[in-house]
C-alpha cells in the first residue's frame, strides 16, 4: 500500500469533511484539480459503500472520468437543471470567502455549475487561506480569436486598477497555448494583490473576448480546510467556524484509485 503522501493528507481530510453534506437523492456538482479529486474519490466510496443515489454534474472532462471510474451516476447540467450542491477546489480564498479558480483552467464550468446549485463548499489546504487575493495569478478564459488585443485590453484594464502587478500572460501546455474544455485560450493575469475584487471581476468581464474571469464572490457558502494532522476547520459565512478530526487511515482504500 502506498502511503498518503504529506500534500495529499489535507486535500483528503478537506474532502473526507465535506462529502458528509451530500445526501441521498442529491444532484451534486463536482469540482476540478487535485483536491476536488479527493472528494470524487470519497464521493465514490460513499456511492459504492452505502448506496447513496445522487447524480454528478462534472465541471471538466478529467472529473467525468474519475467520477465514472469510481461508480458515480454523470449527467449533463443540463439534465440536472439545478443542483442541490457543488463542492470544489480553490487556488486562494479570503475571509469574505471570495475565491481564485481555474489553476487548472476549468473555472468558466465551475463557475456556471456552483451558480446553478444552492449551495457551494470549498475545500482546501491552509496554504490556500489568504489575507488578500492575488499571489496565485488570476486565470480569465478568452476567445483564441484575437487574443492578442484581448491581452491588450486587458493590460490596458489593469493599469487603473487597485492592483501590484500588471502582466497577462498566455498559458501555455508546451509549445502550444492551453486550451479549455470549450477550446477557449487562458491569460493568466500576474497581480501580485487584488485591492479591489469586485470591480476587477465586473471590468474583467465588460471587454470583448473574455469568457469568464476566475474570481468568485457571493458563491462559496462554506470553507473546509483539511490539516495533516487530520484536523478539520469549516469555515462559514461571517466568519463562523467549526472544528473536528478526520480519521487519515480512512484514506487507506481510496489509495488504490490513484
Ligand atoms: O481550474 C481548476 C480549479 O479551479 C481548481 O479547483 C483549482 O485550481 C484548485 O486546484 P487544486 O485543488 O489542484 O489546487
Amino acid at each position: 500500500m502506498i502511503p498518503l503522501s504529506d500534500a495529499d493528507k489535507p486535500k483528503f481530510v478537506a474532502s473526507r469533511r465535506a462529502v458528509d453534506f451530500v445526501e441521498d437523492g442529491m444532484r451534486v456538482g463536482l469540482g476540478t484539480g487535485s483536491t476536488a479529486a479527493w472528494m470524487v474519490r470519497c464521493l465514490g466510496r460513499r456511492v459504492r459503500e452505502e448506496g447513496l443515489k445522487i447524480a454528478g454534474v462534472p465541471t471538466s472532462t478529467r472529473t467525468a472520468e474519475l467520477a465514472r471510474k469510481v461508480g458515480i451516476a454523470v449527467v449533463t447540467l443540463e439534465d440536472a437543471g439545478w443542483l442541490d450542491l457543488t463542492i470544489d477546489g480553490a487556488d486562494e480564498f479570503d475571509r469574505d470567502l471570495t475565491l481564485i479558480k481555474g489553476g487548472g483552467g476549468a473555472h468558466l464550468q465551475e463557475k456556471i455549475v456552483a451558480t446553478a446549485s444552492d449551495r457551494m463548499i470549498v475545500i482546501a489546504d491552509p496554504a490556500k487561506d489568504v489575507a488578500r487575493l492575488g499571489a496565485f495569478p488570476l486565470p480569465v478564459e478568452v476567445i483564441p480569436f484575437g487574443w492578442q488585443a484581448t491581452q491588450k485590453l486587458v493590460q490596458r484594464l489593469l493599469a487603473g486598477m487597485d492592483v501590484d502587478g500588471r502582466t497577462a500572460t498566455l498559458r501555455m501546455a508546451g509549445d502550444t497555448p492551453f486550451r479549455t474544455d470549450e477550446g477557449n485560450y487562458v491569460l493568466d493575469l500576474h497581480l501580485g494583490r487584488i485591492g479591489a475584487p469586485r470591480d476587477l471581476a465586473l471590468h474583467l468581464n465588460q471587454i470583448a473576448g473574455v469568457v469568464e474571469n476566475g474570481l468568485f464572490m457571493d458563491i462559496c457558502d462554506t470553507v473546509v480546510v483539511g490539516h495533516a494532522d487530520g484536523t478539520v476547520r469549516l469555515i462559514g459565512r461571517a466568519g463562523k467556524e467549526e472544528t473536528g478530526r478526520i480519521d487519515l487511515a480512512d484514506a487507506e482504500s481510496l489509495i488504490a484509485d490513484l
